[in-house]
């Protein structure tokens, strides 16, 4: 874990070095990726069971479908609490959600001419859910149910299982956001499947949703052949905190983040030393007897970082520049730091909302930016899942008005046909 003063000779080199993380892991990995990809493009379904084996120790050679038995089974095997609240949290995705669909808009201007727009959902979507080092049925709801809520007909889900076993509950949320296709496969070959369709895998025209460094990889180089959401990569969290909050608490909500992913960043931005050494030694002590303590110490170790601020602007100052994938607020009152925060994928306002409401049960999708990218993108939503088509339409006399305008700029432009186009018709 760093320690870093706003205050230090050159803090934001220091602190851009700090967020430069996964790019050097990504130049590690980027050929391998890159021959995952072409590998499955050359070799289809055989090369993901081959693939699969090897990197997943799963035997996929009986198929790579889930079938509708299999789903109904896992239903079966589930408890009754996990089923309650896996349909408490998919209801309150869907009430968020549900708010977010656009409306299509028509007017007719000055000149009689009708334009305007339509929303219309895409055919058919690829959704990642990550299974490598734990399982995410919440990752299933907070991927589908914005896709279902847009209209999507076809929506797959990937998802890699750990030597032959899918968590149940992943099948049952899946059911639960009327999800069309599941196949047992993970990490870039499934995103190249997705992609690139295989003798049993029908390509998507989308492919969202988190997954560890591989995954945002491959998502990155598929890009352009199918379109993506935001590169959803290792999670993330910076924590603002002020005096007089237990420190316990704050270290348990930066550890939920590095207990994620070895890659995982959680920041803590304070203005208090007694504040900042408490949370330090409470994390040691809860990493302690961390079960997934070779993760989260790794992550907290090697990307964890504690900042000391002048003030909660000057914090919310660098937490511009982190842009983090999640930001807590953890101030007397958040409503005040709000305005002074640009970017961040989610925010939680005050220490009631720890960041875990908001990967299970707040409402807004968990997936979200990392990298930084939140500088120019936002978490998943139903917009993800539609398209804009714009409408114009011309009554003759609007024609005659607006086409010689079309003409003159088509001639400009060396066009010939575009300004025939319109000059036949204004001929009739
Ligand atoms: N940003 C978000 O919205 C969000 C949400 C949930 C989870 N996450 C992130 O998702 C990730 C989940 O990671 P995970 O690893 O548990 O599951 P994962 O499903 O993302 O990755 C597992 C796959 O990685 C591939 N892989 C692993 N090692 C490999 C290697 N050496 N060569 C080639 N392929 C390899 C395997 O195919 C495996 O199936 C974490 O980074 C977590 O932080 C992010
Ligand atoms: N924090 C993750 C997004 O970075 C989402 C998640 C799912 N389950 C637990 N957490
Ligand atoms: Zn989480």
């Amino acid at each position: 874990m760093r320690r870093l003063d706003t205050t230090e000779e050159g803090f934001e080199a220091k602190l851009r070095a700090l967020l430069q993380r996964d790019e050097a892991a990504v130049a590690g990995i980027s050929d391998s990726v890159r021959n995952i990809i072409a590998d499955v493009r050359g070799g289809g379904d055989a090369k993901l069971v081959e693939l699969t084996r090897k990197l997943d120790r799963t035997d996929l050679s009986c198929g790579l479908a889930v079938t509708e038995q299999e789903v109904e089974q896992a239903i079966a095997a589930c408890s009754k609490e996990a089923l309650d609240a896996l349909e408490i949290a998919a209801r309150r995705i869907e009430a968020y959600h549900d708010r977010q669909r656009p409306e299509d808009r028509r007017w007719i201007d000055d000149l009689g001419v009708t334009l305007g727009w339509r929303w219309t959902p895409l055919d058919a979507v690829g959704l990642y859910v990550p299974g490598g080092t734990a399982a995410y049925p919440s990752s299933v709801l907070m991927n589908a149910i914005p896709a279902k809520v847009a209209g999507v007909k076809r929506i797959v889900i990937v998802t890699p299982a750990r030597e032959g076993k899918l968590n149940p509950l992943v099948l049952a949320a899946a059911k639960r956001a009327g999800v069309t296709e599941i196949y047992k496969i993970g990490g870039a070959q499934a995103v190249a499947a997705l992609a690139y369709g295989t003798e049993t895998i029908k390509p998507v025209d989308k492919i969202v949703g988190p997954g560890n460094a591989y995954v945002a990889e491959a998502k990155r180089q598929v890009f352009g052949h199918v379109g993506i959401d935001s590169i959803a990569g290792p999670s993330e969290i910076t924590v603002i905190a002020e005096g007089g909050i237990e420190a316990s608490h704050i270290a348990a909500d930066l550890l939920s983040q590095t207990e994620h992913d070895k890659l995982s960043q959680s920041i803590l931005l304070c203005c208090s030393e007694v504040l900042a050494s408490a949370v330090a030694k409470a994390v040691e002590d809860q990493l302690a007897e961390h079960p997934r303590r070779e993760i989260a110490e790794t992550a907290w170790r090697e990307q964890g970082a504690i900042i000391m601020c002048e003030d909660l602007a000057d914090a919310a100052r660098v937490s511009n520049i982190i842009a983090p994938e999640h930001l807590e607020l953890c101030v007397r009152d958040p409503e005040a730091l709000l305005p002074l925060i640009d970017h961040a994928g989610a925010v939680f306002l005050g220490r009631h909302t720890p960041e875990a409401i908001g990967d299970y049960v707040g409402g807004p999708s968990h997936v979200l930016p990392t990298s930084r990218a939140a500088r120019f993108s936002s978490g998943l939503s139903v917009l993800d899942f539609v398209k804009r088509m714009s409408v114009t339409g011309c009554p003759e006399k609007a024609f005659r008005e607006i086409g010689p305008v079309a003409a003159t700029l088509a001639e400009i432009e060396g066009l010939p046909s575009h300004a025939a186009s319109v000059t036949f018709r204004l001929e009739e």
